[in-house]
């Protein structure tokens, strides 16, 4: 009999209640017991809606309060110094994910937030010192464990492995190699497999994602020592769980790990499945995960239960049936989506589907289906169907438009050096121009006005004239600030995705299908069915609205076709690059007409553009390769005069500093406050060409960064960048900032551009 299971749950909830729950604690509407009693909650109920669908196993130590990465940093005790002293633990988990104020053990900053592999969700990058101690703290796992037997779920606890969790770890001042430290975690995880063992767990689920990357050999000697110790340890058995690509190239290391189960990527790594069914031991578990743990779209079954089959015959019981890898990357049920139409509905699998596809795979496998596991196959092969000769997936215009890009269309009319002069001629700003990233606060009354107009409780035309009247308001700000560059303030949009995702044919938004992208933080990613274009302009009017308010230029703001892709659930059925080439068309009609619109400056986002980078090397090229082309049709239709600007957050630049150049955006704009301007690194390195807007404060935190530091920050600029290649602004958008802050942080930049501009002038 195949055993079916599941890796993760996604944890914030169908109705975002640990969001809710979570912000009420922080604003202190809400006690740390109620806080408690909704994480219970929403536990109990995830577990039962798994058991329910029939796995044979429930996953415990899916659910975290902000991150599961920080949650176990903590619980092994690796709190940075400044962290230490708060006694409490959940105030102290806070305050190393968000940062303490005065009120709790001194101004102290949060951890890092970096990407969690090629997701767009954030993990809390845990800070190791060379002298590191790890012990076992308060483990809520353990307590989780106990939670879940008591009401009688079949737990299978899951957690971060030691050598993914020091590879995503970093060291907290000097560099040295984190793999000294090895031997000190294995003793604390072997504390936690301890108290694991008192509890009788069969199997213990250790996730190591990082075999999906290009690891070192000292590394993978890491892996093999950790596990064989681990398993000497652990008192039932240990399944060993990659998800994100492939292992492949490890199974000789895996082999001699003594791990009990090996679970696999088989939607990413697909190719791979029969190589290593035949290599991994035949009396060792292999848990093959056939479910897009990272899309939308419904399972085909039939196809599903072919190419297992064989696989069960060889292995039986020793073969697990999952999704590819934790459901934290999906939404968690379609059947509310009612706004949907039935078809399209139809086509979709969010986490409690794909838990029944699991289930239903698992079954038939083991020849035991109900009526509804042979339903389910039935609707699979109609969607399937469907789905190849639908008229809504299929746009012959599209296709005919994408047959001809040519080339030229990729490449602006000039040189940037050319196209320089002619915009300094055209915008006269003043040397280290000011500008902002975009979006400014969206306040609680632009919410509820957005609400309400969803509710059908306030007209379009109410809406809109709502909004005008944010954009009349953030221009106005804007003008006493004495920025140089203007932008609306983006009041419209729900969220730089969502709200392209609003406006394209070929692309659904869902009402419900929210995904964590960090702590309470959550994005509804548009659904791409089909193929894209755009019916009308989506952003123009606005922009237009803005600039007849002021006579400074005004910067036209959209997101990137890569972006678009790459936060957005895409079709199955076409190449990634493919539907990144249908957006760039959509965005690049865009930009033509906020050009005709006499929109002189065009920002065009790509904070993900990093983001999508394929996870080993021998893939990057070719997905750079695509990505820049996207971009570069998307904005490079305009007269040389018109200014195109891009933005990238979060972004190590280093390994492709090349592409970003390749781009030829006149302006970029980047996050260079948090990392101490060491991310300019790369830019001075490689000789960029073209302008940079600095990210001169880190808009992630309240605190008004000083005139003084960011003068000081742009002093040093100028020694490495020609001054007319400096632009002056903070790192991102300031839509998740209060007014207060964000007025008084803008007015010290503007205040510390000046400053330096008067440097310039007497030099
Ligand atoms: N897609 C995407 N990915 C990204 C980013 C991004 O901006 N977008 N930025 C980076 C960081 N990630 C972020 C992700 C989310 C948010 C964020 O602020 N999300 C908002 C939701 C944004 C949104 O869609 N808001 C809706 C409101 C949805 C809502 O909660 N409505 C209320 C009612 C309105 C109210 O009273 O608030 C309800 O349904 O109950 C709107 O503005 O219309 C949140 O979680 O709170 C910020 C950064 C990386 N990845
Ligand atoms: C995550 S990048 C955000 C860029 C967008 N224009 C904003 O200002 O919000
Ligand atoms: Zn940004």
């Amino acid at each position: 009999m195949a055993l079916a299971h599941n890796l993760g749950f996604p944890r914030i909830g169908a109705q975002r209640q640990l969001k809710q729950a979570l912000e009420g604690f922080w604003r202190g509407d809400i006690s740390s017991t109620e806080l408690q009693q909704t994480g219970a909650a929403l536990r109990t109920q995830h577990w039962q809606w798994q058991q329910q669908a029939g796995l044979d196993f429930v996953p415990v130590g899916d659910f975290a309060w902000y991150d599961h990465v920080l949650q176990l940093a903590q619980t092994f005790g690796a709190v940075p110094a400044r962290h230490a002293s708060i006694d409490e633990p959940l105030t102290q988990l806070f305050a190393m994910a968000r940062g303490a104020s005065a009120c709790c053990g001194g101004n102290s900053a949060a951890l890092e937030m970096t990407k969690w592999f090629d997701t767009n969700y954030h993990y809390l990058v845990p800070e190791l010192e060379r002298e590191q101690s790890f012990e076992l703290q308060l483990s809520p796992l353990v307590a989780q464990v106990d939670e879940a037997r008591s009401q009688g779920f079949s737990a299978k606890p899951v957690i971060v492995g030691p050598i993914s969790f020091l590879w995503l770890s970093k060291c907290a001042g000097q560099e040295f190699d984190r793999l000294e430290l090895l031997p000190r975690l294995l003793q604390a995880y072997g504390q936690l497999v301890e108290q694991l063992n008192e509890r009788q767990c069969d199997w213990i689920q250790f996730d190591e994602p990082v075999l999906s990357l290009d690891l070192p050999p000292s590394w993978l000697a890491a892996l093999v020592e950790s596990y064989q110790y681990l398993s000497d340890l652990v008192a039932g058995n240990i399944l060993l769980a990659n998800y994100f690509g492939g292992l492949a190239d490890k199974l000789t290391w895996l082999q001699q790990t003594g791990v009990d189960g090996l679970h696999i990527d088989a939607v990413r790594a697909a190719d791979e499945v029969q190589q290593v069914a035949i290599q991994w031991p035949a009396d060792k578990v292999l848990s093959i995960g056939v479910i897009d743990g990272r899309n939308v779209w419904r399972a085909d079954l039939s196809s599903l239960l072919t190419t297992l089959s064989p696989l069960h015959e060889q292995r039986g019981d020793k073969l697990w049936i999952a999704p590819s890898c934790s459901l934290l990357h999906v939404p968690v049920d379609s059947d509310v989506e009612l706004q949907l139409d039935d078809e399209l509905r139809g086509w979709l699998a969010f986490a409690r589907q794909k838990l029944s596809e699991v289930v239903a795979l698992t079954r038939a496998l083991n020849g035991c289906q109900s009526f509804t596991d042979r339903a389910l196959f039935t609707d699979s092969d109609q969607v399937q169907r469907q789905r190849a000769h639908s008229s809504r997936v299929v746009n012959l215009a599209v296709r005919q438009r994408c047959h001809s890009v040519l080339p030229e269309h990729h490449e602006r009319q000039s040189q940037f050096a050319q196209r320089q002069q002619i915009q300094a001629s055209a915008l006269q700003l003043p040397p280290l121009p000011t500008t902002t990233i975009g979006s400014f606060p969206q306040t609680a009354a632009i919410r509820q006005n957005r609400a309400a107009l969803k509710a059908g409780t306030l007209s379009q035309a109410e809406y809109d004239s709502f909004i005008e009247a944010e954009i009349a308001d953030v221009i106005k700000r804007q003008q006493q600030l004495d920025l140089d560059v203007l932008v609306h303030g983006e009041p419209e949009r729900n969220d730089m995705v969502e709200y392209f995702g609003e406006h394209l044919q070929g692309v659904a938004v869902s009402q419900y299908g929210w995904v964590q992208s960090y702590g309470s933080r959550c994005v509804k990613p548009p659904l791409v069915y089909g193929d894209v274009a755009r019916a009308q302009a989506m952003t123009v009017r606005w922009s237009q609205y803005a600039q007849s308010l002021t006579d400074k230029p005004v910067k036209g703001m959209l997101t990137g076709p890569v972006t678009l892709l790459n936060w957005s659930f895409i079709r199955s059925d076409l190449p990634r690059s493919d539907v990144a080439q249908q957006l760039a068309l959509a965005v690049r009609d865009e930009v033509a007409d906020l050009e005709r619109a006499g929109i002189q400056i065009i920002q065009i986002d790509e904070p993900a553009l990093r983001e999508g980078l394929p996870l080993r090397q021998q893939d990057q090229q070719d997905y750079l390769q695509w990505a820049v082309d996207a971009f570069r049709l998307s904005a490079n239709g305009v007269a040389d005069s018109t200014q195109i600007h891009t933005h990238m957050c979060y972004c190590e630049f280093d390994d492709v500093i090349e592409s970003i150049a390749a781009l030829d955006a006149d302006v970029i704009s980047i996050e260079a406050s948090r990392s101490d301007m060491t991310l300019l690194n790369s830019f001075i390195d490689f000789n960029y060409p073209n302008a940079i807007g600095l990210g001169l404060y880190d808009i992630h935190s309240p605190n008004v960064p000083e005139v003084a530091v960011m003068a000081a920050d742009l002093q040093r600029a100028k020694q490495i960048f020609p001054t007319a290649q400096i632009w002056v602004n903070p790192d991102c958008g300031l839509k998740t900032r209060g007014w207060p802050e964000t007025e008084a942080a803008l007015a010290n930049m503007v205040a510390a551009a000046k400053q330096s501009r008067a440097e310039l002038a007497t030099a």
